[in-house]
């Protein structure tokens, strides 16, 4: 009865990563339970868990080596494997919410989330020209929020002008606005193979030993449009989930990251915890500190444990 915080399906987008082909379901090795869909076995998997209540999903692209470049040019290719994936998905189950990633990583041959020079420098302003035509593409096909996760600055605004100004005023933009360069995100590099291949994401995701920067972050996006803003890792950033709770009004998510679920599947593998009780104790955590949106790989098992 006096039970303050109570995890629901409600509170769950389910990150899921797709590939090319057909028939294609293969289990990401370190992250056990999860998989790489081909859009076939993709959407029958969203019909399975949109009929346990899930109501968002989070999109993830595998591209193949051949068709990543320096540019990152397939991200913004109309007929892109998540530009078609998008159209399929919002074809056959017209009701969950598609939100996609924006992000150069899974489509440059260096792995970073945008254009470097020479030098490996990141370069802001002309990766975020490259990011606002991946978002118009992805908002073309139907996606229902755009997620720019790449850090650069003023990508929210330049995003959000360009999207009214092609008239989807209506897609929203789930903002990564406080994202750490974490450890915590090997496994899901995996996925996609998608690791730096040289030097790290330091010089645009933040540093683990800051709070107050995060509070800078999110007041930028806020001023530049975002309609949710994420704090990503959680496990080990609650407590910048509960300072950018108090700091405002708008959704906050927070992102349960591969490195966190990998932990916990690990462990449980062995025999030393009690899975279900340590995944449910884990999500309420990040609730209990604020947030009001939980992207995790758990959500499937964890749909069917609240049913
Ligand atoms: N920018 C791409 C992106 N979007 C989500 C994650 C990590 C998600 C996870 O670890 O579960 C990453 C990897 C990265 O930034 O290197
Ligand atoms: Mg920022």
């Amino acid at each position: 009865m006096v039970r303050e915080n109570t995890l629901t399906v409600n509170d769950l987008i389910y990150p899921m990563f797709v590939t090319e082909g057909k028939a294609q379901k293969v289990e990401i090795t370190s992250m056990p339970g999860c998989y790489r869909y081909s859009l076939d076995l993709l959407l029958k998997e969203i019909a399975e868990v949109f009929e346990l209540g899930i109501n968002a999903i989070a999109l993830f692209p595998v591209i193949p080596e051949n068709k990543k470049d320096d540019t990152g040019t397939q991200s913004y290719n109309p007929d892109g494997l998540i530009q078609q994936t998008v159209k399929a998905i919002k074809q056959a189950i017209p009701e969950i919410v598609v939100i996609t990633d924006v992000a150069l990583d899974p489509f440059t041959s260096h792995g970073h989330d945008g254009l470097v020079d020479e030098n490996g420098t990141i370069l802001n302003d002309p990766t975020v020209e490259v990011l606002v035509k991946m978002a118009l593409s992805q908002a073309a096909a139907g996606a229902d929020f755009v997620a720019p996760s790449d850090m650069m600055d003023g990508r929210i605004g330049a995003i959000r002008q360009a999207l009214d100004a092609e008239g989807y005023i209506n897609v929203g933009i789930l903002a990564y606005s406080a994202k750490y360069a974490s450890a915590y995100y090997g496994p899901f590099r995996d996925a996609l193979d998608s690791a730096p291949k040289f030097g790290d994401k330091k010089t645009y995701q933040m540093d683990a030993a800051n709070a107050k920067e995060a509070l800078k972050e999110i007041e930028l996006d806020i001023a530049e449009g975002a309609d949710i803003i994420m704090v990503k890792p959680a496990l080990a950033y609650l407590d910048i989930i509960c300072r950018v709770k108090s700091a405002t009004n708008l959704p906050v998510a927070a992102y349960n990251v591969s490195g966190e679920y990998a932990m916990i599947k690990a462990a449980a593998q062995m025999g030393w915890i009690d899975e279900k009780q340590v995944i449910l104790e884990s999500l309420t955590s990040m609730k209990r500190a604020g947030a009001d949106l939980i992207l995790t790989y758990f959500a499937k098992e964890v749909a069917l444990m609240l049913m």
